[in-house]
């Protein structure tokens, strides 16, 4: 570890600062909650890998959670704020519900019932492009032990499946549970992604807003960043290194003098030293694009240049053990 102080890092929300997809920058919030406001929250549930992280970025219009096409690559419930003017919606984008194997399977697992209860409404995600399977049943089986929360069952990825394959999909997925609606979407090419807000926003209850406008998320950002890493990370890496690497921020904070750079000091763990010699690749190439990578989408996040500091160290099979995983923000 760097020994440096982590009370040094910059834990304010992120908001539509700094990204360029055209979301209003942040302000108090002064809405009138008169005339039927609603606000509340909603998750994603599915199978790894089924565009949960994706819909969810669709929907708030930016990135809050990084996504890749290796299973199980979100590891924590991330929000994300959806504002319209006549409701505020909270998703949360949570892990792939999957038979755990590990410790860390373990938590994530439990984050995912937790979560499930806590919400006003839940998103059950089956990709168009893939066969209903047992993962997907014993999903549905859960969501049906749930009484009382809507379920709205959203058909996922349609543009990488033809009409016919979509329609078909949708009359198997109607056929695994009682649900409040059936659509389908496609986060790519932007195709229904406004219309699933809508659905879930139908189930929220009147309300205040729960969050200022323009907040994007309450994710911290030095975990946003570390994310951001991770996915860097995660890039053209195959087999079980993609489960293996955990990225925690040690330090984040305005260059003494500067107010346009920031500097970020991180960590990658990986859990053995052959990993570490993958990541790093010939003569340090691989972790330098990683490196590179990242910056880029941190200073997209954030709208400042970014001075990034990243060094590898491996974590013995810290998938498996309740300190290491205390340390990398896994809590219990
Ligand atoms: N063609 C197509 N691909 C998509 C779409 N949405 C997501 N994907 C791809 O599917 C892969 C998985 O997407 P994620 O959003 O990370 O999936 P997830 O369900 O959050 O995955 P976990 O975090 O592993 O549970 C990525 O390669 C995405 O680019 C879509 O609408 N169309």
């Amino acid at each position: 570890m760097t020994g440096r102080a982590r009370g040094a890092r910059r834990d304010r929300p992120v908001t539509g600062v700094g990204d360029n997809q055209g979301v209003t920058s942040p302000q108090t919030t002064t809405r009138d909650t008169a005339g039927g406001f609603r606000s509340g929250f909603a998750c994603f549930i599915g199978r790894p890998n089924v565009g949960k992280s994706t819909l969810m970025n669709a929907l708030v219009g930016t990135k809050v959670a990084i996504t890749s096409s290796r299973p199980q690559t979100t590891r924590r419930a991330i929000r994300g704020i959806v504002h319209r003017p006549d409701a505020q919606l909270i998703v949360v984008d949570t892990p792939g519900l999957h038979k755990p194997r590990t410790l860390l399977g373990e938590r994530l697992d439990s984050l995912v019932r937790s979560t499930l209860t806590e919400v006003d409404a839940i998103g059950f995600c089956v990709p168009a492009d893939e066969k209903v399977g047992p993962g997907d049943r014993f999903i549905a089986r859960e969501l049906e032990g749930l009484k009382g929360t809507p379920v709205v069952a959203i058909v996922t990825k349609t543009d990488a499946a033809d009409r016919r394959e979509v329609a078909e999909q949708l009359m198997r997925v109607e056929q695994l549970g009682d649900f409040a609606d059936i659509v389908p979407v496609s986060a790519v090419d932007g195709f229904q992604v406004g219309l699933v807000g809508d659905l879930l926003i139908s189930h929220l209850p009147e309300g205040m807003p729960l969050y200022p406008e323009g907040d994007l998320t309450d994710e911290p950002e030095h975990v946003l960043v570390a994310e951001l890493i991770r996915e860097a990370a995660l890039e053209g890496v195959r087999d079980e290194l993609p489960h293996s690497i955990a990225v925690v921020v040690d330090e984040m904070q305005p260059r003494e003098g500067r107010d346009d750079l920031v500097e970020v000091y991180a960590h990658l763990f990986v859990e053995r030293p052959s990993q570490k010699a993958i990541v790093i690749g010939a003569k340090g190439s691989r972790l330098r694009e990683v490196g590179t990578a990242a910056r880029r989408q941190i200073e997209a996040l954030l709208g400042v240049k970014i001075y990034l500091d990243l060094r590898i160290s491996v974590a013995k099979d810290w998938q498996r053990d309740p300190k290491q995983l205390r340390r990398l923000g896994f809590d219990g």
